[in-house]
């Protein structure tokens, strides 16, 4: 069994269903993206798969399990979810922040032991913020803000992980980051599905394109079986003005026309 997120027909919303009909699964070793435009469902998406909206219809397979019926705790052992804003409490230090990634395994009033202490350390180092581990959280910029949630998402050390818009406040090389340290993760046995809205990111980074548009997924690409105006043909159901262009060296460029 190597489909760590297997979804079925899906239909989840808030009042009333936001997407409809969802059906995807994500491997072990698998980095896929989910692009559609603003307000389309990508966030209700990911809140269907973690509680935070509703599940209306269909099944969600952690790991294989239904996970309908578990408590939050249980299901933060399989999902880790970046949230698109996360708050960051003013008067929290960073490694407070990162440590509460490890809550589903320690429980929130444990103090951590050293070896808690020691993964809290390597998450921060993981992004590049164990010198701030001792800052308050009030007094952060907003890239280091979404690399500290980074670093309590890594800490949480699930096998799925869903992450919503990760790189809207990194800079150009923290953005490299940022895919380089997801990439090392999901190598080592676990997925990823993350919300972006650069198509060339994800066509450079993600193995897998979800398109979603108007609440439904109307194409699931794996990306190397694809060719250039085909992958061109399949984004500009959602972008009509974008051209794809793909190096010899198989980089990818989007430009609009
Ligand atoms: N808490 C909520 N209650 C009711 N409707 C909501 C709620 N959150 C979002 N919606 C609606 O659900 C639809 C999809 O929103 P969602 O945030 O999932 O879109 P998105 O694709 O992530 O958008 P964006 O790219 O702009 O972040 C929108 O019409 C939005 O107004």
């Amino acid at each position: 069994m190597d489909k760590l997120l297997e979804v079925r027909d899906l239909s989840a919303g808030y009042q009333r269903p936001v997407v409809q009909n969802i059906s995807f699964s994500i491997r072990k070793g698998e980095l896929a993206a989910v692009l559609g435009r603003n307000g389309c469902g990508k966030t209700t998406l990911l809140r269907g798969l973690t509680g935070g909206a509703k599940v209306m219809e269909g099944t969600v397979l952690l790991d294989g399990q239904d996970c309908a019926g578990w408590d939050p705790r249980r299901k933060a052992r399989k999902v880790a979810l970046l949230p698109q804003r996360a708050r960051l409490l003013p008067g929290l230090l960073v490694g407070e922040v990162i440590a509460m990634g490890r809550y589903p395994w320690t429980g929130p009033l444990s103090g951590g032991d050293r070896e808690e202490r020691e993964r809290v350390r390597a998450a921060a180092a993981r992004f590049e913020v164990d010198h701030l581990l001792d800052r308050d959280c009030a007094q952060l910029s907003e890239g280091q803000r979404q690399l500290v949630q980074l670093a309590r998402l890594a800490a949480q050390d699930a096998p799925i992980l869903l992450l919503d818009e990760p790189n809207t406040a990194l800079d150009f090389d923290n953005t490299a980051l940022l895919f380089d340290r997801i990439t090392q993760m999901v190598e080592g046995e676990k997925c990823a599905l993350m919300v972006l809205h650069d198509p060339a990111l994800a066509l450079d980074r993600c193995h897998r394109l979800l398109l979603l548009d108007g609440g439904r997924l109307v194409d699931d690409i794996t990306v190397a079986e694809r060719r250039e105006e085909e992958l061109q043909a399949a984004l500009r159901r959602l972008y009509p003005s974008i051209r794809v262009r793909r190096e010899a060296e198989g980089r990818f460029y989007c430009l609009p026309d």
